[in-house]
C-alpha cells in the first residue's frame, strides 16, 4: 500500500485538527497540529519578549506526542492546554508572520513529513510545507459556525468568551493569516475544498477518508 501525506488547510476553527485525529487515527497514520507549534512559540515569545525571534528558535526545544491527540512539550513542559488560552490566540499571529519563525517551523514539519504517513494540518501545509502531498484538503465553514464551535470549545476548556467577540477575533485573525506576507493561508490549486457549515465531525471524516483511499491504491 502506498505511503501518503495529507494536507488539511484552512482558517482558524474550521475543524481541521478535529478531523485530521480522525482520519489519521483511521489511516494510522502520524497526526501533526502545526498551528499547536505556532502557539508554542507564541508562548516562549510572550515569556521572553525581549529576545529576538532569531535567538527565541534557537534556543528552544519543541516536541510533539502522539498520545490521544497531540501533547507539546517546550523544553520538557507540557503546555498543551496553556496555549489554547486567550492571550496566545491573541499573539499568534503575529508570532507566525515573523520570518524566523517560519523558517524554523517549516523546516521542522519538512522533516517530519520526510518519510510520508503524516496527517499535517495548519494555513500552508499544501502550498509550501509539503506541497508534494498526495491529498490536499482546502477546509471551511461559515465565520458564525467557526463562532459557534469555538464558544463550544472555549467552554469545555473554562476558557471566557462571547459568540459576537469570537466572530471578531476569528474574522480578524482569518485577515491577518490571509493578508500576511510570508506564507499566507491560501487554497492551494490542487487541493480539494470542503465547506464544514452544517456537515457532522462523522460526515466530514467520511469524505476525507473516501479521498485518502483514492490515493492509497
Ligand atoms: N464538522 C463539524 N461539525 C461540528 N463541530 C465541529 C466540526 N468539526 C469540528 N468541530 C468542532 O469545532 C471545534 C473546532 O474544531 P478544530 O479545533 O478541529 O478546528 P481547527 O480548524 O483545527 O481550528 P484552529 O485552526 O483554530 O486550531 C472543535 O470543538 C470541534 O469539535
Ligand atoms: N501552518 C500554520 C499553522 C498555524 N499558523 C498560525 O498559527 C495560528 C494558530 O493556529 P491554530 O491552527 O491553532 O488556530 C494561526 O492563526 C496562524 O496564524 C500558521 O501561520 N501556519
Amino acid at each position: 500500500m502506498n505511503k501518503i501525506n495529507i494536507a488539511i488547510d484552512g482558517p482558524a476553527a474550521a475543524g481541521k485538527s478535529t478531523i485530521a485525529k480522525r482520519v489519521a487515527e483511521a489511516l494510522r497514520m502520524v497526526y501533526v497540529d502545526t498551528g499547536a507549534m505556532y502557539r508554542a512559540i507564541t508562548l516562549a515569545h510572550l515569556n521572553n519578549q525581549e529576545t529576538s525571534f532569531k535567538e527565541l528558535v534557537g534556543q528552544l526545544e519543541l516536541r510533539l506526542i502522539n498520545d490521544d491527540g497531540q501533547r507539546v512539550l517546550l523544553n520538557g513542559e507540557d503546555i498543551t492546554d496553556r496555549i489554547r488560552e486567550n492571550d496566545i490566540t491573541e499573539n499568534v499571529s503575529f508570532v507566525a508572520s515573523q520570518q524566523e519563525v517560519r523558517e524554523f517551523l517549516v523546516q521542522l514539519q519538512q522533516l517530519m513529513t520526510r518519510d510520508k504517513g503524516v496527517v499535517m494540518d495548519g494555513r500552508d501545509i499544501g502550498t509550501t510545507v509539503i506541497p508534494d502531498a498526495e491529498l490536499k484538503i482546502y477546509m471551511i465553514a461559515s465565520v458564525e459556525e467557526r463562532a459557534n464551535r469555538r464558544l463550544l470549545d472555549n467552554a469545555a476548556r473554562g476558557i471566557v468568551s462571547t459568540y459576537d467577540q469570537l466572530v471578531a477575533d476569528i474574522s480578524e485573525r482569518d485577515h491577518l493569516d490571509m493578508t500576511r506576507d510570508i506564507s499566507p493561508l491560501s487554497k492551494a490549486e490542487d487541493a480539494i475544498q470542503i465547506d464544514t457549515t452544517g456537515l457532522t465531525i462523522d460526515k466530514v471524516t467520511e469524505r476525507i477518508l473516501a479521498l485518502a483511499e483514492e490515493k492509497l491504491q
